[in-house]
């Protein structure tokens, strides 16, 4: 996307596009976590540095119970010059009270500032992949949110996300010090006493082998966990927001029953991945007592009566001491490293599907896509063919036209016959298969994305309205913009008289989607919200279909008024709203199959004016083709 992460320090979230050779977790670091590199290094330091003063009290302990305790080896510590260490008793008891403290207290110390860090970095990330991965979602081409429910995307977004946390603290975080701790006991243990070490050493090796079949035993698992929870999000969300058509249709019962498996789904999907949690711990304890148990028997005949079986020298009683606690946090570490690799791979599977969102194929600007400035507005689509990425046939066949700046061109035609894919096209929410779309003579791929955007003014048949009051959706394409442009745009909307009556006027909060407004009225207000914008195209799909044909009349003028020096594109099934266009275009299936203007049209006497008959009510004049093509239910 341009800017280069290097150079910026910032996290780019489209950079990793199409590069799907990064490990999915190393990819998910590399993209947002770089700008706080130093205090998640800061913070892995801190929490391994914090195993060494805790191993250290084991090892302070062994050496005072054999050379202060029992006075019968010497006061001797790793790494540490023996000329250094007292050689009086008291003087050794004294050193090794001391250095306990300190450790206590080193101990303390690390562990607040590795988790005040590491906590910091963990926040600090998160917050970056959520955001920046929303900014990637929400700039997905249409088709993406054509394949994926919200549900789908929301649980990305929202459990994904959380499962970073995990990712950070259970698995490195803890991996790190498992392994630091595990590598120094062991190196320490070799150096008290190497027979002893290597013989324990299988018992490691066996609970590694374990906890790696373990996992890939568990990944899948964990994988159809994450994916059922995206499906009960996604049928929950459902329901949710179509809670009036349920009530209407009085289906609770069915949906009742659908929830119902989905968490049914779900829940068989988590037993697993939990059963399989649970199988792995006993054994894994089993086995770690067994070596406990192992240590003890070797190491008290040894201590008691000499070295047993093939072993050679001694073992202290300090030493026996020091063997059992390591061999003990030895198996603690490799059990945990059971639970690190089970948190690994939610970890993995939480990034796998960021990185899929991220990573989806998207409409990108070509590397020299330019901005499309201040638009004349002359709009020409020359053969253009185009597929929805899930269908096999074509929507749209071979359709050309032009569009002079300032002209209205109305779109009309059967249902489903592609008036809305046409435009969808021109706001390059899908890509055409083949042909060429032009504004102002440029193809619209070979400009900006969001140029283009800004240029097209779009007004759906049911507009989407945000959370909020009626002031903030008008203004929400120029938010900049103030009260008196708000009220002057919602007047040419045929909308103020209404908001006027409303119980705070502008203020009026409008519900989610704006439920509280009335079909129309929501239409209103997007219509308001369009002009507000001042675009040089503007599009307007079926936007007054819910209007009163008197309120509609009034829309009709002001928008004469305002499409006289911008294009306007206007779909409608009431003939109607399109008769004054400079041109009207019939399509069905797929194709144009007339052109020109009202009188034209009602001349050539074909689909358009046997349309036009219906609405005005002049059945006796339909053709006994049309109305056979009704029967079969192609006509609208
Ligand atoms: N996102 C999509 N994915 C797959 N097919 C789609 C999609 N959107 C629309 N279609 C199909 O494309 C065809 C044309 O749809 P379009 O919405 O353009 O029709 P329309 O003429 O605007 O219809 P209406 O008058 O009912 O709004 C229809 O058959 C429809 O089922």
């Amino acid at each position: 996307m341009g800017v280069n992460a290097e150079e910026s320090g910032e996290p780019v979230p489209g950079d990793g596009v199409g590069d799907d050779s990064r490990h999915p977790v190393v990819w998910l670091f590399d993209e947002y976590a770089r700008p706080y590199w130093k205090s998640f290094v800061g913070g892995l330091t801190l929490s391994t540095a914090e195993q060494f003063p805790s191993r250290l009290q084991t090892v302070l302990i062994g050496v005072a119970i054999d050379a202060v305790l029992l006075g019968s080896g010497p006061f001797r510590l790793p790494l540490v010059p023996d000329a250094w260490l007292p050689t009086g008793r008291s003087a050794q008891l004294r050193w090794s009270l001391a250095l306990l403290f300190g450790s206590f207290v080193a101990v303390a110390v690390l562990n607040f500032t590795s988790r005040r860090v590491l906590g910091r970095f963990t926040q600090a990330f998160q917050h970056e992949v959520r955001t920046e991965v929303f900014d990637t979602v929400q700039r997905l081409e249409m088709d993406y949110f054509d394949s994926h429910d919200t549900g789908e995307v929301m649980s990305v977004l929202n459990d994904d996300v959380q499962e970073l946390q995990s990712l950070v603290g259970g698995v490195l975080a803890r991996g790190l010090s498992l392994v630091t701790v595990a590598v120094a006991s062991y190196a320490y243990l070799l150096w008290l006493n190497w027979q002893l070490a290597v013989v324990l050493s299988f018992v490691p090796v066996v609970l590694f082998g374990m906890s790696y079949g373990f996992s890939r035993w568990i990944e899948p698992k964990q994988l159809a966990v994450r994916e059922r929870v995206g499906d009960l999000n996604s049928r929950l969300n459902n329901n949710i927001d179509g809670v009036s058509v349920i009530k209407a249709f009085g289906t609770e019962s069915t949906e009742r029953e659908r929830v119902r498996d989905a968490s049914r789904d779900h829940r068989e999907a988590q037993w697993d991945a939990h059963w399989a949690s649970a199988t792995m711990d006993p054994v894994t304890r089993a086995v770690s007592q067994l070596a406990r148990v192992v240590t003890l028997v070797l190491g008290g005949v040894w201590v008691i009566s000499g070295p047993p079986l093939f072993f050679t020298g001694a073992l202290t009683p300090g030493a026996l001491y020091v063997f059992y606690r390591y061999v003990g946090s030895l198996m603690v570490a490799m059990q945990g490293v059971a639970e690190v690799v089970d948190a690994y791979q939610t970890g993995k599977a939480a990034a796998t599907r960021l990185q899929g969102v991220v990573e989806h194929d998207n409409v990108v600007d070509r590397p020299d896509a330019r901005e499309l400035t201040d638009p004349d507005g002359a709009v020409a689509y020359d053969d253009v063919t185009f597929t929805y990425p899930s269908r096999d046939e074509p929507t749209l066949s071979n359709v050309s036209f032009d569009a002079a700046p300032g002209e209205t061109v109305g779109i009309v035609g059967p249902t489903g016959a592609g008036k809305s894919t046409v435009l969808k096209l021109l706001l390059r929410y899908y890509e055409a298969d083949r042909g060429t779309i032009r504004v102002d003579g440029t193809d619209v791929r070979d400009v900006t994305v969001e140029s283009l955007r800004e240029s097209v003014g779009y007004v759906s048949q049911d507009p989407f309205l945000f959370y909020g009051t009626v002031r903030e959706n008008v203004a929400y394409a120029r938010p900049e913009a103030d009260d008196e442009a708000v009220v002057e745009a919602a007047k040419l909307a045929g909308a103020h008289e209404f908001v006027a009556d409303l119980p705070d006027g502008y203020d009026t909060m409008v519900g989610e989607r704006g439920v509280k407004l009335s079909g129309g009225q929501r239409q209103r207000v997007a219509i308001a919200r369009a002009i507000l914008r001042d675009p040089a195209i503007l599009v307007l799909d079926e936007a007054t279909s819910h209007v009163d044909n008197e309120t509609e009349v009034l829309i009709q003028r002001t928008l004469e008024e305002l499409a006289a020096d911008r294009t306007t594109f206007v779909v409608a099934h009431r003939l109607s709203t399109v008769r004054d266009a400079d041109r009207i275009l019939v399509v069905d299936d797929g194709e144009i199959a007339e052109r020109g203007t009202h009188e034209q049209l009602l001349e050539r006497d074909g689909l358009y004016a046997n349309l036009w008959h219906v609405q005005v009510g002049d059945v006796t004049a339909l053709p006994d083709a049309f109305l056979e093509r009704v029967r079969r239910g192609e006509s609208a």
